[in-house]
C-alpha cells in the first residue's frame, strides 16, 4: 500500500535533552509539503558534530530534536513542485543546501547557500514548521536540514542530491559529511598544489580525508598531529608521511609549533584544524610559513570559544580561513565524488571501522571516542 501523502511511523533516535543519551523510539513523520522530499534513510553515520550538538555546546542546538546529517537512502515520496528527485532515487542528504538562485549560489565564491539556512538553524522546515512528532504528539525539531537519525526524514529539495544507484549507500552516507569535508578542504578550499607541505591537526575522518586530498594533489609532506596514538596506524593508508603526538613526541620543552617549523624548514604551506579546539587552531596558524602559509579552520568549537593570535602573525603573511563541507556544492559536485569513489581514486570504505544496528546508536556515539574508531555506520534494517 502506498505511503504517499500519509504520515509514516518511523524508527528514530530522539535527542530530548543535552548531555543525555538518545531515546530510540517510534515517531510520526508527516508527508512532504511543496519543495520537500521524504527519504527512507538506509544508512547513517555519526559525525563528531552530532556529538558536539548533543553535548549542549552548540549555540544552535535545540531540543527535542532528531540529529544526524551523514545519511543516504531512497526517496519515498516528494511534495508538489519537486523536479530534481523522484520516488526510488538513491540520494544523499545535504546539510549545505544548493539552490543555485540565491546571492551565495550565484556568487561563484562559496558553497554556502542562503535559501534554507535560517530555518535550518532553528530546527524547522522552510515554512517554519516541523514534520516530526513523537507518539505523545510533541513536536520534534529537525537538525542541519537532514535529521538522518530517523528512518524516514523530510528535507528541502535543495538539501538532497540523487546519486548513482550502483554506489553502496553505506559508503555514500560518508560523503554526506566527513569524507567530503576533509577532501574538499584540501583540494578546493585550500587548493593544495604539488610539492606543498601540509600539517593536519586531528586524525579523525575529517583530518584523514584532508590527508587523502593533499596526497591526491601531490603534497611533499603530510604531517598528522593527534594526541591519540591509536590513529597513527592510518597515516600511510590515507597518504600522510609523518605522525606527531604532541603529548609524547616533543622533547626539552619544545612546542608543537617549534617542532613543525623544524620539520619543514620554516613552517607549513598549509595547516588544517580538524579538532574544534581553539588552542589547536592557534598552533595551526602559527605553524604556517611566514609570508604565505594558509591555515584552514574546519573544526567546530563550542559556544563562547574564540580564536586569538598576535596580529603580527597575519601582518607577516599567514592567512587564516575556514571551510564548511569542504567548499563542495553538494548538488553539483556529489556526482563527481561518487564517480571518483567508484573508480577507486577516492577512498571511502576505509573510514568505516564499525557497523551497528540503528538501535545501538548510543554505542556509536561512544565509538567516536574509542581508540582507533573512525566512523560507525548504522543500519535501519537490522
Ligand atoms: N567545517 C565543517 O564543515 C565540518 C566540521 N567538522 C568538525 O571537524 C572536527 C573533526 O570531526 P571528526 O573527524 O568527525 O572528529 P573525530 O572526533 O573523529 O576526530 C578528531 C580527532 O582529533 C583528535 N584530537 C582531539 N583533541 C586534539 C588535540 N588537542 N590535538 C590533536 N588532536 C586532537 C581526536 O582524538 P581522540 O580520538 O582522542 O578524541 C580525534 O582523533 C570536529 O570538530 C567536527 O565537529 C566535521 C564535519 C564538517
Ligand atoms: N551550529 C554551529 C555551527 C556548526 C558548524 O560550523 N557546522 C559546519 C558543519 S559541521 C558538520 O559536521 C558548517 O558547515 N557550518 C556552516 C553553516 O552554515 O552552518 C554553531 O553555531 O556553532
Ligand atoms: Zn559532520
Ligand atoms: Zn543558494
Amino acid at each position: 500500500m502506498s505511503t504517499e501523502g500519509k504520515p509514516i511511523t518511523s524508527l528514530a533516535a530522539v535527542a530530548y535533552e543535552a548531555g543525555k543519551p538518545l531515546t530510540v523510539e517510534e515517531i510520526i513523520v508527516d508527508p512532504p509539503k511543496a519543495h520537500e522530499v521524504r527519504i527512507r534513510i538506509k544508512k547513517t553515520a555519526v559525525c563528531h558534530t552530532d556529538a558536539y550538538t548533543l553535548s549542549g555546546a552548540d549555540p544552535e542546538g535545540a531540543f527535542p530534536s532528531i540529529l544526524g546529517h551523514e545519511g543516504a537512502g531512497v526517496v519515498e515520496s516528494v511534495g508538489e513542485d519537486v523536479t530534481s528527485v523522484k520516488p526510488g532515487d538513491h540520494v544523499v542528504a545535504l546539510y549545505t543546501a544548493e539552490c543555485g538562485k540565491c546571492k551565495f549560489c550565484k556568487s561563484g565564491k562559496t558553497n554556502l547557500c542562503g535559501s534554507v539556512r535560517a530555518t535550518q538553524g532553528k530546527g524547522v522546515m522552510p515554512d517554519g514548521t516541523s514534520r516530526f512528532k513523537n507518539k505523545k504528539g510533541e513536536t520534534l525539531l529537525h537538525f542541519m536540514g537532514c535529521s538522518t537519525f530517523s528512518e524516514y526524514t523530510v528535507v528541502a529539495d535543495v538539501s538532497v542530491v540523487a546519486i548513482d544507484p550502483k554506489a553502496p549507500l553505506e559508503s555514500a552516507c560518508l560523503l554526506g559529511c566527513g569524507v567530503t569535508t576533509g577532501y574538499g578542504a584540501a583540494v578546493k578550499s585550500a587548493n593544495v598544489q604539488k610539492g606543498d607541505t601540509v600539517a593536519i591537526f586531528g586524525a579523525g575522518t575529517v583530518g584523514l580525508s584532508v590527508a587523502q586530498g593533499a596526497q591526491a594533489r601531490g603534497a611533499s609532506k603530510i604531517i598528522l598531529v593527534d594526541i591519540n596514538d591509536a590513529k597513527k596506524k592510518y597515516m600511510h593508508e590515507f597518504g600522510a608521511t609523518d605522525f606527531v603526538n604532541p603529548t609524547k613526541d616533543l622533547q626539552n620543552g619544545q612546542t608543537i609549533v617549534e617542532k613543525l617549523i623544524e620539520m619543514t624548514d620554516g613552517g607549513l604551506d598549509f595547516t588544517f584544524d580538524c579538532t574544534g579546539n581553539v588552542k589547536v587552531m592557534r598552533d595551526a596558524l602559527e605553524a604556517c610559513h611566514k609570508g604565505w602559509g594558509v591555515s584552514v579552520v574546519i573544526g567546530v568549537a563550542a559556544s563562547g570559544q574564540e580564536i586569538s593570535t598576535r596580529p603580527f602573525q597575519l601582518v607577516t603573511g599567514r592567512v587564516w580561513k575556514g571551510s564548511a563541507f569542504g567548499g563542495i556544492k553538494g548538488r553539483s559536485e556529489m556526482g563527481g565524488l561518487i564517480k571518483d569513489y567508484r573508480e577507486g581514486s577516492l577512498k571511502v570504505d576505509e573510514f568505516i571501522t564499525n557497523r551497528r544496528a540503528f538501535k545501538e546508536i548510543n554505542d556509536a556515539f561512544e565509538d567516536l571516542h574509542a581508540g582507533d574508531s573512525l566512523r560507525t555506520v548504522l543500519d535501519y534494517t537490522n
